[in-house]
C-alpha cells in the first residue's frame, strides 16, 4: 500500500523502493529510506537515537522536528511563553489527505491548528500544512503557514524551521558551499559574541568540533558530502541554514541522545532563523526542504 495510514504514523512506500515514515506527533519524519543513483537499495538517510521518545511525551530527537513558531529560546514578544523551538514539534498533527500517489511522488498533507494547549501560549490565528512527498530519491517537506485573521491585523510573526538529522558519520561530513556567508556562532561563552556575526572562511565546513552555528542569508542548495554519502539539501523561503552537532562536549548531556549518537548524523537546518516573517491576515507562507541522495 502505498500510503499506509496507521494509528500513531503514516508509512509511505514508493513503487521504486523508497519509504518514509510520518509521526502524527509533531508531524516528524522518522525514517526516510532511499537508494541513489548510484545504488538501488534503500538505506536509512536519517538518525533517530534510539532513546528518543515516540510516543508523544516529547519531542523527537532525530528525524526531521518542525521547528515553528521560534527557534531557539524565544525572543519575540509573541512567543514568550513558548519552549524552545516552539510547539509545532510537540502537538499532534492531523492527517488531511493523500495529495499524490503515483511514480512522481507519494504524498500527504498533514494539518495543524490552535487548541487550547497552544493559545493559553500562542493566541495567533494561524494554520498549518505540511506536505510531505516521497519520490524515488527524494524527499520534499513543504511547510505552509497561513495567518487565518479574518482582517489585515493581527499580524502572524514568526520564525521557522525544518530541523533535520542527517545520517553520516560526523567525522567525515563536509558541508558547502558555505564560505564567505555570515553567521551566528551559539557555541560562544557569551551573549555579546554570539550575537556578533562571524564569516566563514572554510570552503567545506566540518563538524568534528561542537557545531552550533545559524548562517544568515546562505544559498539555499547544500551538499552534505562523506566517503560512502552524499545528500543535496535544497530550500525554498528559508533564507538561513543551521549546522548543529553537539559532539561529546554538550551531546552527552543530551537525556535522550543515544551513546554515540552525535557520531552518527549531522543537521543541516534549512530555517528563516534571523529575523521574523511577518504575516497579514489571510497571507500564506510556504517554505520548502528537498533531501536528494545522491550516493
Ligand atoms: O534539544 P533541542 O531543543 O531539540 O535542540 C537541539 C538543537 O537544535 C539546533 O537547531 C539549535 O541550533 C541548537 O542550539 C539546539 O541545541
Amino acid at each position: 500500500m502505498p500510503v499506509d495510514k496507521q494509528s500513531d504514523r503514516i508509512v509511505l512506500n514508493h513503487p521504486k523502493g523508497s519509504s518514509a515514515e510520518i509521526l502524527l506527533y509533531g508531524a516528524t519524519v522518522i525514517s526516510w529510506k532511499s537508494g541513489s543513483t548510484s545504488s538501488s537499495l534503500p538505506t536509512e538517510r536519517l538518525f533517530v537515537s534510539s532513546k528518543a521518545a515516540l510516543d508523544g511525551s516529547k519531542p523527537v530527537r532525530g528525524g526531521i522536528p518542525v521547528v515553528f513558531p521560534c527557534f531557539g529560546a524565544p525572543t519575540h514578544p509573541d512567543h514568550s511563553k513558548l519552549s524552545q523551538h516552539g510547539f509545532a514539534r510537540s502537538e499532534t498533527w492531523s492527517l488531511d489527505s493523500v495529495v499524490m500517489d503515483n511514480e512522481a511522488g507519494v504524498s500527504v498533507k498533514l494539518t495543524l491548528d490552535p487548541n487550547g494547549r497552544v493559545t493559553e501560549k500562542f493566541d495567533k490565528p494561524f494554520h498549518l500544512e505540511y506536505v510531505v512527498t516521497l519520490a524515488e530519491h527524494q524527499l520534499s517537506t513543504d511547510l505552509h503557514v497561513k495567518n487565518t485573521a479574518q482582517s489585515t491585523t493581527p499580524t502572524l510573526e514568526f520564525q521557522a524551521l525544518l530541523h533535520n538529522y542527517i545520517r553520516a558519520p560526523s567525522e567525515e561530513v563536509l558541508i558547502t558551499p558555505l564560505q564567505g556567508v555570515s553567521y551566528y556562532d551559539k557555541t560562544e561563552s557569551t551573549e555579546e559574541l554570539r550575537t556578533h556575526p562571524k564569516i566563514e572562511q572554510r570552503s567545506a565546513v566540518d563538524v568534528k568540533k561542537f557545531t552550533d552555528f545559524a548562517y544568515e542569508n546562505a544559498p539555499g542548495k547544500y551538499e552534505v558530502t562523506w566517503s560512502s554519502g552524499k545528500v543535496e539539501v535544497k530550500a525554498t523561503n528559508f533564507k538561513d541554514v543551521v549546522v548543529w552537532n553537539p559532539q561529546q562536549e554538550v551531546g552527552s548531556k543530551i537525556g535522550d541522545m543515544e551513546d554515540g549518537g552525535w557520531e552518527r548524523y549531522v543537521c543541516v537546518e534549512p530555517g528563516y532563523v534571523r529575523g521574523f516573517v511577518k504575516l497579514e491576515g489571510g497571507q500564506t507562507w510556504v517554505g520548502q526542504q528537498v533531501l536528494t541522495a545522491k550516493l
